[in-house]
């Protein structure tokens, strides 16, 4: 499926605003019912902090907008949703999944869980992961940005003060870079000795000084949760003749649409 920009932006900036009201919504309900004594999450915690501390210019009422948007949305929302679309290229790909499931067999075994210290032994998972990405799309975009000065591009002038926002999807399905690009193929990040090879056009945490700062952490929760899933489970769909969509809706992310699947101890 080709995704059209104009419309993407549309509805992830739909999706930003409704999430905007919802949390303003809900930080102001927690205000108003506040009581020290019975701390119910989160924005309880943050207000009861915001009142006992020292540093009132950083537990702002903007602030707890920010940490919450950082913690579950670009935090959680975005590893979520690319967990979310492995299991589903699993029920779609079974011969990919048992080769994953063979590789974890032959290296780390049924008798320990997968460690972060194996990945280097894991090349085949590996390529499935960022394969995974880059097909999924997690991200569409970039975050906006801003330009602080005129810049030229490619002969196009970027006028100081214009808004920014990097197209990572179109990078990830155009033809100069991949090869038959809307082909789900993990085999096209090997080299020819079955190592990881890099891709310049693969950017799913985007690129430049901005860059997701959350890289590391995401990419270690992906090939842990994946990889362990993997070593217990076998995942099937629950109609072999009514296969789960692999087209993405968009909100805050690119997201797959509501599936259900059976997982079946191995
Ligand atoms: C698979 C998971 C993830 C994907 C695909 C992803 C992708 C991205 C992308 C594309 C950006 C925009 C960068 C830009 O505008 O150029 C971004 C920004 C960001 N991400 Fe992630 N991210 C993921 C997980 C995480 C995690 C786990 C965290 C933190 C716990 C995180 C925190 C952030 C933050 C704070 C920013 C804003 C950085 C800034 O403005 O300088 N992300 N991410």
């Amino acid at each position: 499926m080709r995704l059209k920009a104009v419309e993407l932006i549309r509805r992830r900036s739909a999706a930003i605003e409704k999430v905007k009201r919802y949390l303003a919504g809900t930080i102001k309900e927690h205000e108003e019912t506040f009581d020290s004594n019975n701390i119910r999450d989160f924005i309880d915690l943050y207000h009861k902090v915001s009142m006992d501390e020292s540093e009132p210019e950083i537990f702002t009422e903007a602030n707890i907008y920010k940490v919450i948007v950082d913690l579950f949305l670009a935090g959680g929302e975005t590893t979520g949703t690319s967990l979310d679309w492995s299991l589903l290229y699993m029920l779609r790909y079974p011969d990919i999944q048992r080769k994953c499931q063979a590789e974890i067999d032959k290296v780390v075994g049924t008798n320990r869980r997968v460690k972060l210290s194996d990945k280097g032994s894991l090349p085949f998972l590996e390529a499935t992961l960022l394969e995974i990405q880059r097909i999924g799309n997690t991200l569409t975009f970039s975050l906006p940005h801003v330009a602080k000065t005129d810049a030229t591009l490619q002969g196009y002038l970027i006028p100081k003060d214009s808004i920014v926002i990097a197209n990572l999807y179109s990078a990830h399905i155009d033809e100069k870079y991949w090869d038959d690009p809307e082909t789900f193929r993990p085999e096209r990040f090997l080299d020819s000795d079955g190592k990881i090879q890099r891709k310049d056009a693969f950017v799913p945490f985007s690129t430049g000084p901005r860059f997701c700062i959350g890289e590391p952490l995401a990419r270690m929760e992906l090939f842990l949760f994946f990889t362990n899933l993997l070593q217990q489970f076998s995942f099937t769909p629950t109609d072999e003749n009514d296969l789960p969509s692999l087209d993405g809706i968009q909100a805050l992310t690119l997201t797959a649409l509501p599936y259900h699947l059976v997982a079946k101890p191995r």
